[in-house]
């Protein structure tokens, strides 16, 4: 649905040339949420403003629905770009405007009638959740509450397509989430294409299900968000996984288990995906003669599936028949000697 072929996009001014994306190839599907993630300068925001040709690329082809962006008239264009919205990091409200008539602006400039304009300002007033504070002018809304006046107002014309870039940078961690959470939502119940841009593995890891990674204007690593987590292959990727799950593997933690915990065996289980969803550890408490106590570890829940690595003591005679049926159900066992 959306296919960018070989993008690139060079700055020129007096003092020196930039390339800010180069040759970039991104196939992202209808119904999907596809987060792009990037340090900053990596290229991210000029690569999300390309999607609509905010920015025109240098060189390269945009194409949306079929439809070769960098081949339409203005006005073609113009038309084009009401079926994809944007979403900001500072919000892009109009001040002197309350929140209603933020959110009626795209509305007013597509010609849209009185009746069906009042109707539809309702309707995405209820949708973000900002019943009540119709009247509101910006200044007087939290930033949790501009944001979603922001995504309001990107959804009046109906878009199947939504761009967000940085949508949550300006937010604390709690409002970031319930952002997130309406975003999904939008995603699920509209069936709209979201593209987002952020420095934060853990919107990746909350809402996306697929990813590239951008490093110097270039795509260094992509995958299903999963996959991309359990098995980050670039050095930059393996960074952002860490933002969200520790590299727990430290001789550390295993050096204090080892002395706090002195009897039975210090095993490590790595889970991923659907084992996660079968309980392997109760069942194999039931089945065998072993106690299973878990010291420490992180699961991770991502769109994709679940993942993540505890430690636990094993007790009892059982140890290694209990062992080998949870390497039958999937979970990687590691025994580390004492
Ligand atoms: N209009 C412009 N003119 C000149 N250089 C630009 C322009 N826009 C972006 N750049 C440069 O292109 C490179 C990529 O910038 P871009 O804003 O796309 O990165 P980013 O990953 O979004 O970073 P950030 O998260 O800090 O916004 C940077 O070196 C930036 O200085």
């Amino acid at each position: 649905m959306i296919t960018l072929t070989n993008i690139s996009k060079v700055f020129n001014s007096k003092q020196k040339t930039i390339h800010a994306v180069t040759d970039i190839n991104l196939d992202i599907e209808k119904g999907e949420i596809y987060g792009i993630i990037g340090y900053s300068g990596a290229g991210k925001s000029t690569l999300i403003r390309i999607l609509n040709l905010l920015e025109t690329p240098t060189c390269g082809e945009v194409i949306v629905h079929g439809q070769n962006l960098n081949q339409l008239t203005s006005r073609q264009l113009r038309k084009s770009r009401q079926q994809i919205g944007m979403v900001f990091q500072h919000f892009n409200l109009l001040w002197s405007r309350t929140v209603r008539e933020n959110i009626a602006f795209p509305l007013e400039i597509a010609g849209c009638g009185r009746e069906e304009l009042n109707e539809r300002v309702l309707e995405l007033i209820k949708l973000v959740g900002l019943e009540g504070r119709e009247d509101a002018y910006p200044s007087e809304l939290s930033g949790g509450q501009k944001q979603r006046v922001g995504i309001a107002r990107a959804l009046a014309n109906k878009p199947s397509i939504l761009l967000c870039d940085e949508a949550t940078s300006a937010l604390d961690p709690q409002t970031t989430d319930s952002i997130l959470d309406l975003l999904s939502t939008i995603n699920k119940t509209l069936n709209i294409t979201i593209v987002l841009i952020t420095h934060e593995m853990h919107v990746i890891q909350k809402i996306c299900n697929r990813v590239s990674v951008m490093e110097n204007g270039a795509i260094i690593e992509s995958g299903n968000v999963l996959e991309v987590f359990t098995n980050p292959k670039q050095k930059t990727t393996q960074n952002f996984v860490k933002q969200v799950i520790e590299d727990d593997d430290s001789n550390e933690i295993i050096n204090h288990l080892i002395k706090q915990y002195p009897d039975g065996e210090i095993v490590i289980l790595k889970y991923i995906k659907n084992d996660i969803d079968e309980p392997a550890i109760s069942n194999a408490i039931k089945k065998f003669n072993t106690h299973i106590n878990i010291l420490h570890g992180k699961i991770v829940q991502t769109s994709n599936g679940s993942y993540g690595t505890l430690y636990t003591q094993f007790t009892g005679d059982d140890i290694q028949p209990c062992i080998d049926y949870l390497i039958g159900r999937g979970i990687k066992v590691e025994v580390i000697n004492k």
